[in-house]
């Protein structure tokens, strides 16, 4: 499908700025893309080398996990041993894998998906009682990445509610149409982030007492829920441009509807979930100066859907802010120095939202020696 001209494209344009959501745009009724959320030829989805990955492309699937060993704490468990090693194989091929009984009950994330929906369908006036382009509130509805200053948009909107601790301590702010579910999710998840968080940290060969005083812990935790609505040419425009995550950790329900690639060996690689209990964990900026590039934080990005609605929930796990993250020191030496120098994460998160739009790795260059 072309993009508008005349008129009509002018028509759209106006609207497409006046408003603060695309789901406000697409009810409405939209036939084409407005012109704010056209790509620039380069960025476009295009540009992906795969269609799917199939049975003929096992080497462009991310492997998958069964965490059931996990749940046992013995470090002498051989099947438990045996999912450390699948997770650091994963960690240091990929940065991005999937796993299956994880400990999260598929009922707790239905009744959340569920009730986010709820969140969602309501009128436009309600969403927007919580709107907030600042990633630092305990709650916010926003749109795009930053809509005041990026020259195209991207085709999502986003209910964001955090706990950020000596920030905004408490999740007692969530909607309450989806405040219960956010709460009974936001349990299960972090319970499982810790347990892997752990494993990761295992998978280096690093016992419980040097990970419990080198590593940082996650206490911060910002939950996205991202509502990429139909969109009339998925061609021309992304739900989420090219980045990598700022935190440590982050925990993805994705949708049984398509959109998440990885950039993997210069290839863009649709993620397919394994099932629709799965989660897509995937290492951020954080993790990757820690190992000092051993696990790497991989660039992704969402595509949109011509047909149907999209909705991922993802919760990233980080430090506090006032934290330092530098290279572990064991991971450190003469034939292997540091790539990253510390730095405080309230700086490097700051330098993300003024910068993210600017490079696809500016984030992580922001520490880079
Ligand atoms: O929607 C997705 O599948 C991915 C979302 C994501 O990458 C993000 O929110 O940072
Ligand atoms: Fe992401």
């Amino acid at each position: 499908m072309a993009v508008v001209e005349g008129s009509l494209h002018q028509q759209e344009e106006t609207v497409s700025r006046r408003i603060v959501g695309i789901k406000e745009l697409v009810d409405a009724g939209l036939h084409a893309v407005p012109p704010l959320y056209v790509r620039p030829p380069h960025e476009r989805p295009a540009f992906s080398l795969l269609a799917a990955p199939t049975a003929d492309h096992p080497q462009y699937c991310i492997p998958t996990i069964d965490l059931t060993a996990l749940a046992s704490d013995r470090r002498d468990d051989a099947a438990r041993n045996q999912v450390i090693r699948e997770l650091g194989c994963a960690c240091e091929e990929w940065g991005f894998f999937q796993v299956v009984n994880h400990g999260v009950e598929l009922a707790v994330i239905q009744r959340l998906r569920e009730a986010a929906r709820r969140f969602f369908n309501q009128p436009a006036e309600e969403r927007m009682r919580f709107h907030s382009q600042n990633f630092r509130s305990p709650v916010g509805y926003s749109t795009s990445f930053n809509p005041a200053v990026e020259k195209v948009r991207e085709w999502r909107d986003t209910l964001s509610i955090n706990r950020f601790p000596g920030i905004c301590n408490g999740f007692q702010e969530p909607p309450e149409i989806c405040k219960k579910e956010v709460q009974e999710y936001i349990g299960g998840v972090e319970a499982l982030a810790g347990r892997l968080y752990k494993a990761i940290y295992e998978s280096l060969g690093f016992d419980k007492e040097y990970i419990e005083r080198e590593v940082p812990s996650i206490p911060r935790l910002l939950m996205g829920i991202n509502y990429y609505p139909p969109c009339p040419d998925p061609s021309l425009t992304l739900g989420l441009s090219g980045h990598s995550d700022v935190s440590c950790l982050t925990i993805l329900h994705p949708d049984v509807v398509p959109g998440l690639e990885i950039k993997y060996k210069g290839t863009w690689v649709p993620v397919v979930p394994a099932d629709p209990s799965a989660f897509v964990v995937n290492l951020a900026d954080q993790t990757e100066i820690l190992t000092n590039g051993k696990y790497k934080s991989i660039e992704h990005r969402v595509v949109t859907n011509g047909e149907k609605p999209r909705m991922s929930i993802a919760c990233f796990f980080g430090p506090l802010e006032e934290t330092m993250v530098g290279p572990l020191p064991t991971l450190v030496d003469e034939s292997n120095p540091p790539r990253y120098k510390p730095t405080k994460f309230k700086d490097y998160t700051d330098n993300f939202a003024s910068n993210r739009l600017l490079s696809d790795r500016g984030t992580l260059d922001f520490a880079r020696i």
